[in-house]
């Protein structure tokens, strides 16, 4: 499987919405603290753009409405797998892709046989407050080294500045929240990330 260079992350079907029509083909919906019936309607809206525009769409946690939805692509972080039914997940159909920090959690990430492993955060992030410190560019090296032949996707205080070097250390995929959701142009700055991926596509 592969996966685009760029990957968009964003919190709602109005991000998807704007963003996904003007070339993004890797999107996450992950929302946080919402009501089960609002994260489902998003998850409907999202995944009726996304499959009009050829994009494909991972939704983050909610593995339960994923299947319920229709939906082939879930993204789980540790706490979030611990607590999963990975039978249910595969008998759906659905992959898998599952965030790793440290050697352990890449231990239980390959045991778990998912579809993508990412690694984070890679720079400072400032959408969560994380207990890593970033992990550097040497340390996605070691990790393509572990992961292979599964695509490694960096996330993390990513930038169009930094995509070069995340993919030189061996990342498939760079995973992008506020260099995009904050900036003063979000749809300029996704087209400067489409065009700053091309090469890695
Ligand atoms: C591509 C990607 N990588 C990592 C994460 C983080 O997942 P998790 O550790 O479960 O934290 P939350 O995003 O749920 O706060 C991700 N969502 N996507
Ligand atoms: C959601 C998330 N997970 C991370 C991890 O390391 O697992 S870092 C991160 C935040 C990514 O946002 P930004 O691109 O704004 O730094
Ligand atoms: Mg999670």
């Amino acid at each position: 499987m592969t996966l685009d260079p760029f990957y968009l992350i964003v919190d709602s079907a109005r991000w998807i919405e704007r963003l996904v029509p003007l070339g993004v083909k890797l999107v996450q919906l992950r929302i946080k603290e919402r009501s089960d019936e609002d994260i489902r309607n998003q998850i409907r809206i999202a995944k009726s753009i996304c499959t009009a525009h050829r994009c494909q769409l991972i939704v983050n946690d909610f593995w339960r409405l994923a299947i319920e939805e229709g939906c082939d692509f879930v993204h789980l972080g540790q706490e979030d797998l611990a607590e999963a039914d990975l039978g249910a997940i595969r008998a759906a159909g659905l992959k898998l892709g599952l965030s790793t920090h440290d050697e352990a959690e890449l231990e239980a990430a390959l045991a778990a046989a998912p579809d993508y492993v990412a690694l984070g955060p890679i720079y400072p992030t400032i959408l969560k407050k994380m207990k890593w410190a970033p992990q550097g560019l040497a340390r996605l090296s070691a990790w393509r080294e572990r992961v292979h032949p599964l695509p490694l996707v960096a996330i993390g205080g990513l930038n169009p500045e930094r995509i070069d070097g995340v993919f030189a250390h061996g990342a498939d995929s760079a995973a992008v929240v506020t260099d995009i959701t904050l900036n003063a142009d979000p749809e300029a700055r996704t087209r400067e990330w489409i065009r700053k991926t091309e090469a890695w596509r």
